[in-house]
């Protein structure tokens, strides 16, 4: 099962989050005016104290009615502005930043169709699904609110303090004095709150693998009645999730803590210190009203320093595992070879609207095309441990135009795996795979796929309808999908509620496996593809079918060169010619009677069929 790959070295949480700023920056002049905007709501919720003051030591010490409305009528319209203000800035956010985080949902789900195969295979899909769900909220909660407020509430407090300071610079400076440990605290906060948010995100990404798995799965642990043992599993890993959001919430009470406490303090001393030089005369009542306003509108700004750095901390984290996926390196594109894949794609699509027939087809043979050729391939999985021995070595197979081959081999002998050779789902390690004479590793992935069709034994559907999945593999209407569905003995899809309109659900499992890989023989040959390479795709068929799929395969086959992955002698007996796979190398080819008699090998795997297949019809 493939595990969490771990992290890589942290950076700073700036220039972490300096990443997104491609992503940004086609919104930029928008959240610049949203926080331009917000920082003067800030500021004109700093003048209420001057109004104040100007009320406390003019019109109220006058007796001035007038002046006391005026007054109020100023500290109405001072609010109102504030409100409308904030509430523009909301509205002038909003759009783009669901724009940014979709743009960036987009470009992740991208790349992960870029990704090889090996890449997948590595990494378990919970930590891809949460990264492109969980990560990517918070990344938009970021953009929208603490890196504005971050920005907006230091500018608020730096004004705010100097209001204060120029009020009077000895209560001022009474304020000031809780600054150095809260910056102390936050430093310190950073730290820590850094790791628990990473381990945090990190378990997200484990649950969600387990509860994809459990709900992929349901049908297996129902079967086997281990709901419980499953549900154990789960509530483990929660219960570690809850471990760790706890540790979070008691850091952020720490902090929250002496960021609101301290402050309070300075701002208790301050106001017994005014209210002792209001009495003695030194300073006016209106003074130490404006300065206690201040004071007190400063809280919000700077109580909330807590919760936006968690906030910004989360983000950060959040990037760093949305660029650990971005920042893999998908398939390599091949350089050499665009003028014949435009060739391919033309004839791809001549072939699928019928305008070519087979004669018009590029020639075989002679001419250069001579099939699919193995040369000295090795192959070892890149998560392999070292020094175990590579799963194919030294392949030396050559399947001639229009040919068929069946690939037979024990169980685990690298037949699927070297079936993934040939579409390049995996890349060989040495040695080199030609077709048409052409290497593989040369031709524009696009026009490799174009060319080889794959059919597998586990056969994958879309939640889509059967028509749809079935013209996924190439085939440009009905009339193609009438063929492959007649091929591939597919035609129950006529007797679905819809037909071909029909829904499959999630994955196809609204369908039987016999179905379903009917459906997934049936999308490998509506391209016509010249390669095809089907490994065990009959498997889940009863005997009747099977023998009418195969009687309709044959006629595609007789044009197509093809490599069965097989295991029974009925499937082998498709093929003109069968290999033997053992031991990582091809031991013998010849035709299936051949083989029965001189090989013992293939004789016991053939006898051993029907015994063999039991394990996996079970
Ligand atoms: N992604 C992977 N990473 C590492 N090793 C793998 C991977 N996939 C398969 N293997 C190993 O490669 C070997 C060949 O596997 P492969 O699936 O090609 O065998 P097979 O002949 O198709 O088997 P079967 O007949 O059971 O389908 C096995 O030992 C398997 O454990």
């Amino acid at each position: 099962m493939p595990t969490t790959p771990s992290p890589p070295e942290p950076r700073s949480v700036v220039r972490t989050l300096l990443r997104l700023w491609p992503y940004v920056r086609p919104v930029r002049a928008r959240l610049f005016t949203a926080a331009s905007i917000a920082i003067v709501a800030s500021c004109i919720g700093l003048v209420i104290p001057l109004v104040l003051k100007w009320m406390v030591d003019g019109p109220i010490a006058d007796r001035d009615p007038a002046g006391v409305w005026l007054g109020a009528l100023y500290l109405l319209l001072l609010g109102l502005a504030e409100a409308l203000l904030f509430g523009l800035r909301r509205w002038l956010v909003a759009r783009p930043l669901a724009h940014v985080e979709a743009e960036m949902r987009a470009a992740l789900y991208r790349h992960l169709q870029r990704l090889p195969v090996a890449f997948h295979d590595r990494w378990p899909s919970g930590q891809l699904l949460s990264r492109a769900t969980t990560d990517l909220m918070l990344l938009r909660m970021f953009l929208a609110f603490p890196l504005t407020f971050l920005l907006v509430n230091g500018v608020t407090i730096l004004v705010g303090v100097i209001i204060m300071l120029v009020q009077d610079w000895t209560l001022g400076l009474v304020i000031l004095v809780p600054a150095v440990p809260v910056l102390i605290t936050c430093v310190v906060f950073e730290k820590r709150y850094s790791g628990a948010a990473r381990l945090a995100q990190d378990q997200v990404g484990d649950l969600t693998t387990v509860v994809e798995e459990s709900v992929l799965g349901v049908r297996i642990i129902k079967g086997f009645g281990r709901h419980r043992s499953q549900a154990r599993a789960f509530r483990e890993l929660s219960g570690k999730l809850r471990g760790t959001e706890l540790h979070k919430a008691r850091l952020l009470a720490t902090i929250l803590g002496v960021i609101v406490t301290l402050p309070e303090l300075a701002i208790g001393a301050a106001l017994v210190l005014g209210a002792v030089r209001v009495a003695d005369g030194s300073l006016s009542a209106g003074t130490l009203v404006a300065f206690l306003s201040t004071a007190l509108a400063l809280r919000w700004p700077v109580d909330s320093i807590g919760f936006l750095l968690a906030m910004s901390q989360e983000a950060a984290t959040a990037t760093a595992r949305y660029f650990e996926v971005m920042d893999e390196e998908p398939e390599s594109r091949a350089t050499t070879g665009g003028r014949a894949a435009g060739a391919a794609r033309a004839g791809a699509a001549a072939r699928a609207a019928g305008t070519l027939g087979r004669h018009d087809r590029p020639r075989r043979g002679g001419d250069g095309r001579d099939g699919l050729v193995f040369h000295e391939v090795a192959f070892r999985y890149p998560d392999a441990p070292s020094g175990t021995a590579p799963v194919l070595d030294r392949i030396d197979l050559h399947i001639r135009p229009g040919e068929s081959l069946a690939l037979v081999g024990a169980t685990g002998s690298g037949k699927t795996t070297l079936t993934a050779l040939v579409p390049r789902l995996h890349e060989v390690t040495s040695g080199r795979i030609t077709l048409d004479g052409r290497d593989i590793t040369e031709m524009p992935r696009e026009e490799l796929r174009s060319r080889v069709a794959v059919a597998f034994e586990e056969p994958t559907l879309f939640s889509a309808s059967v028509g749809e999945n079935v013209l996924m593999g190439g085939g440009s209407g009905e009339a193609d999908l009438e063929r492959a569905l007649a091929v591939a003995q597919a035609d129950f899809a006529h007797a679905l509620p819809q037909g071909v309109d029909t829904q499959v659900g999630e994955q196809g499992l609204s369908l039987s496996g016999g179905q379903r890989q009917r459906l997934a023989l049936a999308r490998a040959v509506v391209g016509r593809p010249d390669f095809l390479v089907l490994d065990d795709p009959l498997s889940a068929l009863d005997v009747h079918t099977e023998a009418a799929v195969e009687a309709a395969l044959r006629r595609v086959l007789a044009d197509t060169t093809a490599l069965i992955v097989a295991h029974r002698p009925s499937t082998v007996l498709l093929a003109d010619r069968v290999a033997l796979l053992s031991g990582g190398r091809i031991t013998a080819v010849g035709t299936h009677h051949e083989l029965l008699r001189d090989n013992p090998e293939y004789a016991h795997l053939m006898s051993g069929a029907p015994a063999g297949r039991q394990e996996d019809e079970r």
